[in-house]
């Protein structure tokens, strides 16, 4: 068969976060583009991961609002959960978003897409069954999928990812969870509020990576909701029973479930691209980058989870298109190359379970071993007027700065903690410090004043001292 020739600007693999963004960016600047996308328009971030998981977990806040209105005065329910209307809701969410993501709109944009597999034939050139394209530059945005960890038994036994979970037959009666990060907990505790029994294993302390006193409150709370944690712990095996699926530790204790859910990191979709005939390089995290996505073919590009060591947020995907976007069309090729960069020491995330955990830049031990002399402002929930009101006053924020009032770092947990770390990434953004956040007028009671409470605890020791004391008994004597 011959196949059809394109000779264009840029060619995009991969309808996700990173790839639609890059191709919508470059078709609107008057660029030639070709989309190749081999599955659903829109990726993981829509069809199986952010807006799935979000759609599933306001579910179950729904269900278990039914259940915690003692306090309030109001005689808690046990909520009757319809599982096929909740998958029902999932997908209407899905469906609602997914024109914004869809082929028509992006041919609408000018990008010709191609709904086939990509591979690179040569350094420069990539097809697909039909295809074959020639382009100045190639943009790699393959994304990733939930990784298998080498666990004996799992390849023969039956277990969901998130790729499955959001149309799974039935509510599961007792959900197993191997991985205790954010899919883990997001997932764990929605099912749990929906009426799973869930118990989540994890190699390691759950969160690892996040201010430990804030993973604790998160993981409490999860607890006082029935959810069961085994972390840290090795697992032996795993296996098919009767009634279901399970899993044994190292210490002998048997976990029984009638579902298990896979959710132990991710692996970088590479295979298949045929990389070595472009002289691409990677390795099982991904594909090698510079800061300015750059792989080891001057002509391509990587974005996204693809990339290595640099993905794993949608948000993320997005900053890397803006910065690809601006180095090819916004800037002479040299200055690209130093000015464009997609990397950043400020790059926010959130857990968007009940509570909320929000993080940016530094945690305090991080901040410490890089800069030695650190301080640490804090305030708690307990103390914010709206948390009372609202009876939810479980965590707080934390901000870590240089001695100077440079911001390194943040967490906060609690309910919105994802919107009040939005506060601080604007502030790391624009470069404004400590006293910054004390300057602003925070509207009452709002848990965001929490922010200007932390900041404004750095001056509480200076402002109440003997020596302004002093001095504002001198002014008064003018008055
Ligand atoms: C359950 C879950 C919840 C999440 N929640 C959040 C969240 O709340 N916030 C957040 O910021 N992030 C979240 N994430 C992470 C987020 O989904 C990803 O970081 C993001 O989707 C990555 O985008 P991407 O463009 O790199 O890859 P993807 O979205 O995976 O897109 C890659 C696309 O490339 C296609 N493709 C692959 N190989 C080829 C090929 N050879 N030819 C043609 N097409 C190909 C794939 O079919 C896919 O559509 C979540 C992830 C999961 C799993
Ligand atoms: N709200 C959000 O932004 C959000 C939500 C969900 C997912 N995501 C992203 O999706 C990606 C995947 O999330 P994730 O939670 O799968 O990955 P993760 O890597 O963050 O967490 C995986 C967990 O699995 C554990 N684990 C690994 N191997 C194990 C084993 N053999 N036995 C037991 N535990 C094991 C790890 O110790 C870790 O705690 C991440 O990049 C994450 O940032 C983001």
């Amino acid at each position: 068969m011959t196949k059809t020739l394109y000779n264009v600007d840029i060619c995009v693999i991969g309808a996700g976060s990173a790839g639609l963004s890059v191709a919508s960016g470059a078709a609107q600047l008057g660029r030639s583009v070709v989309l190749f996308e081999a599955e659903d328009m829109g990726g993981d971030c829509l069809n199986t991961g952010c807006v799935p998981s979000k759609a599933m977990i306001a579910a179950g806040k729904a269900a278990h609002a039914q259940t915690a209105g003692k306090v309030f005065g109001i005689k808690p329910v046990k909520p009757k959960v319809d599982f096929e209307a909740v998958k029902a809701h999932v997908k209407g969410v899905i469906e609602t978003i997914a024109p914004v993501d869809s082929q028509e709109r992006f041919e609408g944009l000018g990008c010709t897409v191609i709904r086939e597999y990509a591979r690179f034939k040569d350094t420069k050139t990539i097809e697909s069954d039909t295809t074959e394209v020639i382009a100045k530059r190639f943009v790699i945005a393959t994304g990733s999928r939930a990784s298998a960890p080498p666990i004996p038994g799992l390849s023969e036994t039956p277990y969901l990812t998130n790729e499955n979970i959001f149309t799974v037959d039935s509510l599961p009666k007792h959900l197993l969870v191997i991985g205790a990060g954010p899919i883990g907990l997001e997932l764990g505790q929605a099912f749990r509020r929906l009426g799973s029994d869930v118990t989540i294993i994890d190699v390691s302390e759950p969160l690892g990576r996040s201010e430990p006193e804030h993973a604790k409150v998160l993981v409490k709370a999860l607890e006082e909701e029935g959810v069961t944690f085994r972390a840290p712990v090795t697992t032996k095996a795993v296996r098919k029973s009767e009634n279901g699926v399970e899993i044994e530790l190292e210490s002998g204790e048997i976990l029984s479930g009638s579902h298990l859910l896979v959710a132990a990191g991710r692996k970088p979709s590479v295979s298949g691209l045929n990389l070595e005939a472009a002289n691409v390089q990677y390795d099982k995290r991904g594909i090698e980058v510079d800061p300015d996505l750059r792989t080891s073919n001057k002509r391509i590009y990587a974005a996204g989870d693809v990339a290595k060591d640099m993905g794993g947020l949608t948000h993320a995907a997005g900053h890397h298109a803006s910065a690809l976007i601006k180095n090819f069309y916004f800037m002479p090729p040299a200055l690209g190359r130093l000015l464009a960069k997609a990397t950043t020491d400020r790059m926010p995330a959130a857990i968007y379970s009940e509570p909320e955990l929000g993080s940016i830049g530094l945690t305090e031990a991080q901040a410490r071993k890089d800069h030695g002399d650190v301080k640490v402002v804090h305030w708690a929930f307990d103390e914010n007027d709206r948390a009372i009101a609202e009876r939810n006053t479980q965590g707080g924020l934390k901000i870590v700065a240089t001695p100077k009032g440079k911001i390194l770092g943040a967490s906060c947990v609690g309910e919105g903690a994802g919107d009040i770390i939005q506060l601080i990434s604007l502030a790391m953004a624009n470069g404004i410090k400590i006293r910054g956040l004390t300057a602003f007028i925070s509207p009452y009671p709002t848990r965001s004043e929490i922010v200007k409470r932390a900041a404004g605890s750095w001056y509480t020791d200076a402002l109440f001292s003997p020596k302004t004391k002093k001095l504002a008994g001198f002014f008064a004597k003018f008055h």
